[in-house]
């Protein structure tokens, strides 16, 4: 079963609401909700309270994807939000091991977004913390970028890490660049959550677009 995250970076925000919507009209399984500061990395998007705006208008799961300095300032706020999933990245936390089961002391499920030069190995220690690893397919901050081909053999080897961890539970999701070619490459190597935002959002027929990623 592979988990369809559509990402709302690529939505028109006049009708997000109804954008939101449309999504589980059309067959997605998590709202991907992609945080950024404009720090941690260069473009600016939107907190809490837009997130708990949209709460109340989908049963979908929501995957938020912290791509800000200090995530752990925005936890409380999100927790309220209503969010299921917080994804940081490594370079945010200063102390990964205590950010993750913060996340998880909430009763949110925790993940873990690797940039493409980022290496598995962060993960070594933390594994018994996550419930998630987002291998990056792009570098963070904008959507409607190509995917890197390169993060292919990463996908396999963390595939083969998890395996010998006996930790095949844990999602293996990517980010950027997703469609229906890259979608089949990377479910191939190991992919089992993918997210997609200028695809699914750029399609007329939404409902289409995610049967062609599944
Ligand atoms: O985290 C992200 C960017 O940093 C987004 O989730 C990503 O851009 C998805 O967009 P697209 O499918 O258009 O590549
Ligand atoms: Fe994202």
């Amino acid at each position: 079963m592979t988990i369809i995250a559509p990402s709302i970076l690529a939505a028109n925000f006049a009708f997000l609401g109804d954008e939101v919507r449309s999504i589980e009209a059309a067959g997605a399984d998590w709202v991907h909700i992609d945080i950024m500061d404009n720090h941690f990395v260069p473009n600016l998007t939107f907190g809490p309270p837009i997130v708990g705006m949209i709460r109340p208008v989908t049963k979908l799961l929501f995957d938020a994807h912290l791509m800000v300095e200090n995530p752990q300032s925005l936890f409380p706020a999100l927790a309220d939000a209503g969010v299921d999933r917080i994804t940081v990245h490594p370079e945010a936390c200063t102390h990964l091991h205590r950010t993750l089961t913060d996340i998880r002391s909430r009763g949110i499920k925790a993940g873990v977004a690797l940039n493409p030069h980022t290496p598995l190995s962060v993960l070594e220690y933390v594994l018994d913390e996550i419930d998630l690893v987002l291998i990056m397919t792009i570098n963070p901050g904008f959507g409607g970028q190509s995917f890197l081909p390169a993060m292919l053999p990463k996908l396999r080897d963390l595939r083969a890490m998890l395996e010998r961890r006996g930790r095949n539970d844990i999602f293996i999701q990517v980010d950027g660049g997703i469609n229906a070619d890259t979608a089949k490459q990377v479910k191939e190597a190991g992919a089992n959550s993918l997210v997609a935002g200028t695809y699914v959002f750029g399609h007329e027929d939404r409902a289409a677009a995610i049967a062609s990623l599944r």
